[in-house]
């Protein structure tokens, strides 16, 4: 087999329209336009130093854009600036003038005929000597903005060039000083307007906009046709895969992703708006695709690739390759003086990260591509709303209609004619020799692309990106009595309907197929519609249809899809799910009250969130380093005290018991968890409480009794006599070193205070890290005198302050606890 069809299409489609540029210059006789500002008066031709400073007392200091900003910063730019409403243009044929220019501008930018552009005056703009303004690009005020004209004004100056590139090219313009010069240039187009040297730049500047005018002609002849025969033996071959190792692929790829070459905005991307060599291309892929019985959407794609690559050769003796390692400063190595390549952990150290502009690095080997799309446009026309039956709120006739999905594309499934490696990364990150790996370069693309798939495989294509469109389309069969279609729909779904993450931004996805997985009347295709979401995604809102989906479909149900959305990161830890717990009694609250049978959800989500918990503060206190384990433990507080609230009565009884028995250290936990239930009273009724009210304070009362007791307990225990300086051992490290006995020896005794220990280097470090384990109150430090040298352990004054301060903190907890848990009345 020669070439994959997607590479033969890919090239097919590179002389579509080549002769479009990114950036085009024209000029007029100065004749053709009378300009007035307000203030000022008409303008004479050529400009003059006179008029100019007249337009500047007019003028106030430009600003530009930067992100939701406006900001004024003569660093970045420095010019003067006449708003739009200030300006009158005419002339006796400055209309048709303009209009050839424009007709021009579009052709030479490769726009196809059927688009019109109009310009839409921007500002007037005056550059005094010295005056610039840095390399930009220009924001996007409309949707239909496709480019920036840049009308200058003939003028005695020099500099005030203005510079436009893309994808590594670039081109200077130079004004007139007798015409009118026109230069046009694509939106994504970097810019700048190098310092004026002398005497006066003035432009106009306007926004380029585009109108579709004429329906597309048809493409007439054999390259179409090719085209659609590419597409076709695209989705009828196995796919082919990148690194195969002997296995091949049997299925066709799902879908195609051609790459275009310019940027996009979300409500940019558009068919009659594409830029440059973009418009063309694509307008021949879509006639393509609907000969070939395909769909074809516009979508964003995120582009990271990783090369093997080299700094370029001059520069390569001017970096200090090894110099900016991390170097552990305690160095075991008796020879080293600081120049060795170790840190903390022992490992090769890394040189550290370097981002910045790589554009000169010689790329060797791509050593891998991931490529997603997080942006789709949603098909056209009738079809657009088609099933959702009235229910989606979409507008037909907004043409910039899409919605954010996430999905991996394939290997197999992507061809461009313009190569990543040839356009300009918005992102790059060198990383020097990392011990396993070579130098490799990441760079980071946003493309547009043209994604297709055969028609029949239209719901599933779209379904598998995590398109809520998909849903409501599901939705809109249900809603019109076709059970039997929405099943089969949803079953086709099974073998791609892939995990679909969390948190907010998933919700509307979560809350349509779980509005679905109720009206299918199918429990295992319920299930398995809404089983890839993660637990996180639940909220309040979804409470009625979960509590309706657990009626329908049962308790046993209910409970295994719940174990699903906890996955098997039981003890799963990170401030997604602390936020999400915060959520949890709330959602339970909700459940309870819905209609249906909330309890079946509820109780689960509650035991799971409990066994994660639970797991991850057994976790933590046995962890060895004190600090460590409390502010660990203080942590899960919160988290603890959530769950409490959520639960119903019986699981709250149970949890509490549990906590009882856990040892003394868990005090650094569960008081933490009583102070967050204290933060919110209203959450813990005091006994007359609505629902679930009652009962969960009680578990809090019982928990406060527990705590309260325990310290108590603890505070009358002894004060470690002052010359106790005891410590717990360190225990036998388990390879039979023979040093850890001396070193628990030394440990355990009340009187020795410093112990020297003369040991070679890897003994030494043995016990370090003996040490450092345990997180004793123990210094440790090398005497570099004599062979070997000396390991000189202390015991240092924590032995005492950490008992001391563990006192204080237990008799502050106690008087909290008293005064806001206090013993409750015939309890
Ligand atoms: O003055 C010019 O030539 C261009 C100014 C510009 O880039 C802008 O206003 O964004
Ligand atoms: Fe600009």
């Amino acid at each position: 087999m020669g070439h994959a069809a997607r590479e033969r299409l890919a090239e097919l489609l590179e002389d579509a329209e080549r002769k479009g540029d990114f950036s085009t210059r024209t000029e007029l006789p100065a004749h053709d336009l009378r300009i007035e500002v307000d203030g000022v008066g008409e303008l004479p031709l050529p400009l003059r130093a006179p008029v100019a400073k007249k337009l500047i007392a007019q003028a106030r200091q430009a600003r530009f854009g930067r992100g939701e900003e406006t900001l004024s910063d003569t660093s970045v730019r420095d010019t003067w600036e006449i708003t739009p409403d200030r300006i009158t243009l005419s002339g006796p044929d400055w209309d048709r003038a303009l209009g050839d220019v424009l007709d021009g501008v579009r052709s030479a930018l490769g726009l196809p005929p059927t688009t019109a552009l109009r310009a839409e005056p921007h500002a007037l703009l005056v550059y005094g000597k010295g005056q610039f303004f840095l390399p930009h690009q220009d924001s996007e005020k409309d949707d239909s903005m496709v480019g920036t004209l840049v009308v200058s004004l003939p003028s005695h100056h020099s500099g005030g060039e203005l510079v436009v590139e893309h994808a590594g090219r670039s081109v200077t313009h130079r004004a007139s000083r007798q015409q009118l010069t026109f230069v046009a240039f694509y939106a994504d187009c970097r810019h700048e307007v190098r310092p004026v040297t002398s005497g006066y730049r003035v432009t106009l500047t306007m926004n380029l906009l585009a109108e579709r005018v004429r329906p597309t002609d048809e493409e007439a002849g054999g390259r179409l046709a090719e085209l659609a025969h590419c597409l076709t033996e695209h989705f009828t071959t196995p796919a082919e895969q990148r690194y195969s190792y002997g296995r091949p692929e049997t299925t066709p790829p799902n879908r195609l992703v051609y790459l275009l070459d310019h940027e996009y905005t979300q409500r940019g991307l558009d068919w009659d708006r594409l830029k440059g060599a973009d418009a063309a291309r694509a307008a021949r892929l879509r006639q393509a695709a609907g000969q070939a019985g395909c769909e074809a959407v516009l979508a964003l794609a995120e582009v990271q690739e990783t090369w093997d690559a080299a700094p370029p050769y001059d520069q390569y003796d001017q970096y200090d390759h090894y110099g900016e390692v991390e170097h552990f400063d305690d160095c075991e190595d008796e020879e080293c003086e600081g120049a060795c390549l170790l840190d903390p952990d022992g490992e090769p150290g890394a040189e550290r990260r370097r981002s910045g502009d790589f554009s000169d690095y010689e790329l060797n080997e791509l050593v891998d591509d991931e490529i997603t799309l997080g942006w789709w446009t949603l098909p056209e026309g009738p079809d657009r709303t088609s099933g959702t039956s009235g229910t989606s709120s979409t507008d037909s006739t907004d043409s910039t209609d899409g919605e954010a999905i996430s999905l991996p594309v394939a290997y197999a499934e992507v061809c461009a004619t313009t190569e990543n490696k040839d356009l300009t990364p918005y992102r790059s990150e060198y990383e020097g020799y990392m011990g396993n790996y070579g130098n490799t370069l990441d760079r980071w693309y946003r493309r547009a692309a043209v994604v297709l798939w055969p028609r029949q495989q239209s719901f599933a294509s779209r379904a598998e990106a995590g398109s809520e469109w998909a849903l409501r389309e599901l939705q809109g069969h249900l809603d019109a009595g076709a059970l039997d279609h929405a099943r089969t729909l949803t079953r086709s779904l099974a073998p791609i309907w892939g995990r679909h993450g969390s948190g907010e931004a998933t919700a509307p996805l979560f809350a349509a197929a779980l509005r679905v997985a109720v009206g299918l009347r199918e429990a295992d295709t319920a299930a398995m519609l809404i089983a890839p979401f993660e637990v996180e995604t639940l909220a309040e809102e979804h409470a009625p249809d979960l509590a309706r989906a657990a009626e329908r479909y049962g308790r046993a149900w209910a409970r295994e899809t719940v174990g699903t959305w906890f996955g098997t990161a039981d003890a799963y830890t990170g401030a997604a799910r602390t936020a999400w717990l915060a959520s949890l009694p709330a959602l339970c609250t909700a459940l309870r009250t819905a209609d249906g049978d909330g309890e079946a959800v509820a109780a689960p989500l509650v035991e799971g969130a409990w066994r994660a918990t639970g797991q991850q503060l057994t976790n933590r206190l046995g962890m060895s380093r004190e600090k460590e384990r409390r502010t660990g433990s203080e942590q899960l507080g919160a988290p603890l005290a959530h769950i409490l609230l959520a639960a119903g009565s019986g699981t709250a009884d149970a949890i509490v018991t549990t906590l009882r028995g856990l040892p003394d250290t868990a005090l650094e936990c569960l008081v933490p968890a009583l102070r967050a239930a204290g933060r919110r009273p209203a959450a813990v009724p005091d006994g007359t409480g609505g629902t679930g009210g009652a009962p969960v304070v009680g578990a809090f009362h019982a928990l406060a009794d527990h705590c309260r007791e325990r310290l108590a307990a603890l505070l009358t225990r002894p004060v470690r006599a002052a010359d106790d300086w005891s410590l717990p051992p360190a225990g036998a490290c388990g390879s039979g070193c023979g040093l850890c006995p001396d070193l628990d020896a030394f440990l355990t005794s009340r009187s020795r205070r410093v112990m020297e220990w003369p040991l070679a280097q890897a003994r030494r470090r043995h016990i370090h890290s003996r040490i450092d384990l345990t997180g004793l109150p123990v210094s440790h430090t090398t005497r570099r005198q004599g062979r070997p040298y000396t390991l000189v352990l202390t015991k240092t004054d924590a032995v005492f302050t950490r008992e001391r301060e563990a006192r204080v903190r237990a008799e502050t907890d106690l008087a909290w606890l008293r005064k806001n848990w206090p013993v409750q009345q015939g309890g």
